[in-house]
């Protein structure tokens, strides 16, 4: 029996854990934190919990233009009631994950492990875990995982005080929203929390070092977010990097890189993730983290040493929790000598939870503008779509491309409220090498916003029939 060691319990460590166990592995898992790791206990998990509550409100605004008229100041926050929903979900999910894993026969191990083999080069590995209880277990065994994931970045001169200056787990333990929350770094993170602020009726100051938000998305969706934020009162400050955020009397004062500042009541701190690879033994058997301080692998997960793989943030592959799944279990696959496929970034779909949300698939309009990725394209605005129009949706697209002879798609973006669903038909496309005829002939509801999807095709198709 193949024995593993997983150090680390977020998605890429407890997904692989689970396959590993039903293929018969004897599985160790070691986890710092709590199964479930940051991902469901401190980041996405309640981030998103948070964005649920924040999205009442959204639908309170709106309500007025389809003629229920509500005023969105009259109803009551309760932020204690908010907060604690944000923070007993992730428990909640996090024992469902542990039990899930006791029943295939995963050990659970409260505690840090790390690499103690006594030199370079051996086949088989040994792992320290030093427990909670302040005990400590050697495990002898044949393959290592490491999916030890990634921290808030903490920028020197504006460093969280829990307080006035916050990093995103900090958020949920203020006792009163803030008046007016300057956030640093306009990355995923940072515009997701700018616009789950704006929508609870906080000031928001978005502070980006870029000349947009979202630098690394769909540029088109990029600008309607902007325009979205601007209209909610959201006051952007681009081309914008912070020096230092420190307290002032009452509230914060973020020092720009070019002498500019910014005041407010609380600051946000959403300038990236640094990889949890320090005390790992790594040099206990050879492996040199990059000058990021990933660990690099390859595409089936395999470190430069035999019988040590990474998964998941601690890689910088691709920071989200569905890459980092994928990751682990392609891992496993390999370790236990199972048919896999090395993994496939080109197929995956991802979110941004904002108002509206923005999802993307495989190649992007960047790739295609700049000539490397040949492509047909076509952009509908959601205005013409008749479910839009029912609900008052003003802003938002469906955006596909493919490829200029086949007609396959290879990408696209959704934004509009629920970007996150309406992305996966154009996903299914993009995995399975469907045509823009194959959805064009699929049968959307009349009326859904998912119609837009299949119109955006069947327009992508009569282009193809004029060629
Ligand atoms: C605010 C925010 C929101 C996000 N929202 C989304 C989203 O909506 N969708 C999405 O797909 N992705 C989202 N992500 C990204 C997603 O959270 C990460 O990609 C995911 O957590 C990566 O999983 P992981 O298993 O690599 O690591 P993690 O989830 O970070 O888990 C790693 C675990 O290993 C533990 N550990 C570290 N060192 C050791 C050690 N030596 N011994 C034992 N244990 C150790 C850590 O404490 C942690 O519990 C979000 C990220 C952030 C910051
Ligand atoms: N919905 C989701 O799936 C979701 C949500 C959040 C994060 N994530 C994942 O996490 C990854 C990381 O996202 P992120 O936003 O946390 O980090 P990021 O590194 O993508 O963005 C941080 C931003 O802060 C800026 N920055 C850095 N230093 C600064 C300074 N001194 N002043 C002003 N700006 C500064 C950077 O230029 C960058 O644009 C994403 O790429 C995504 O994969 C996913």
């Amino acid at each position: 029996m193949t024995r593993i060691v997983i150090i680390g319990g977020g998605p890429a460590g407890y997904e692989a854990a689970l396959v590993a166990a039903q293929h018969g592995a004897s599985v160790s898992l070691i986890d710092s934190d709590g199964v479930g790791g940051a991902c469901v206990l401190y980041d996405c998990v309640p981030s998103k919990t948070f964005i649920a509550s924040t999205g009442v409100r959204t639908d309170l605004r709106r309500a007025n233009d389809l003629g229920i008229n509500l005023d969105p100041e009259q109803a009551l926050i309760s932020l204690p009631q908010i907060h604690s929903r944000v923070k007993s979900l992730p428990f909640a999910q996090s024992s469902d994950i542990r039990a899930r894993l006791l029943t295939v026969g995963v050990t659970l191990l409260s505690g840090r492990g790390e690499i103690i083999d006594p030199r370079v080069g051996l086949a088989a590995h040994q792992v320290r875990a030093i427990l909670a209880d302040g005990t400590e277990q050697i495990l002898d065994t044949d393959v290592v995982l490491i999916a030890t994931g990634a921290s808030p970045r903490v920028l020197a001169g504006a460093e969280p005080d829990g307080e006035r200056i916050l990093n995103w787990r900090q958020l949920y333990d203020l006792e009163e929203l803030p008046t007016h929350l300057v956030v640093v770094g306009s990355g995923v993170t940072g515009a997701e929390f700018v616009s789950a602020y704006t929508e609870m009726g906080v000031q928001v100051t978005s502070v980006s070092s870029r000349n947009r938000v979202l630098p690394h998305e769909d540029e088109d969706a990029a600008l309607v977010l902007e325009d979205a934020l601007a209209e909610r009162g959201v006051k952007l400050v681009k081309q914008a990097r912070a020096e230092s955020v420190t307290r002032t009397a009452d509230g914060i004062l973020v020092t720009l890189s070019d002498g500019r500042t910014v005041e407010g009541s609380h600051a946000l701190m959403t300038v990236g993730s640094v990889p949890n690879t320090d005390g790992l033994g790594l040099d206990k058997v050879g492996i040199e983290l990059d000058k990021g301080g990933f660990l690099r692998v390859d595409r089936v997960s395999r470190t430069t040493v035999s019988g040590i793989y990474a998964a998941g943030d601690c890689t910088g592959l691709l920071p989200l929790a569905s890459v980092a799944a994928m990751q682990g279990r392609i891992a496993m696959y390999h370790a236990l000598g199972e048919g896999v496929s090395p993994i496939k970034l080109k197929t995956v779909a991802s979110a941004v939870f904002t108002r509206p949300e923005i999802a993307t698939v495989g190649v992007s309009q960047a790739s295609i503008d700049s000539g490397e990725v040949p492509a047909r394209t076509v952009m509908l605005p959601l205005n013409t779509n008749p479910r839009a129009k029912m609900s008052g949706l003003r802003r938002g697209f469906v955006k596909i491309f493919c490829r200029p002879a086949t007609g396959v798609v290879i990408g696209g973006v959704v934004v509009a409220p629920v970007a996150s669903e309406l992305i996966l038909p154009i996903a299914i496309a993009v995995q399975n090498n469907l045509s823009v005829n194959d959805l064009a002939q699929t049968f959307s509801v009349y009326p859904s916003l998912s119609g837009s999807v299949i119109e955006a095709a069947r327009q992508l198709m009569r282009h193809d029939d004029l060629d």
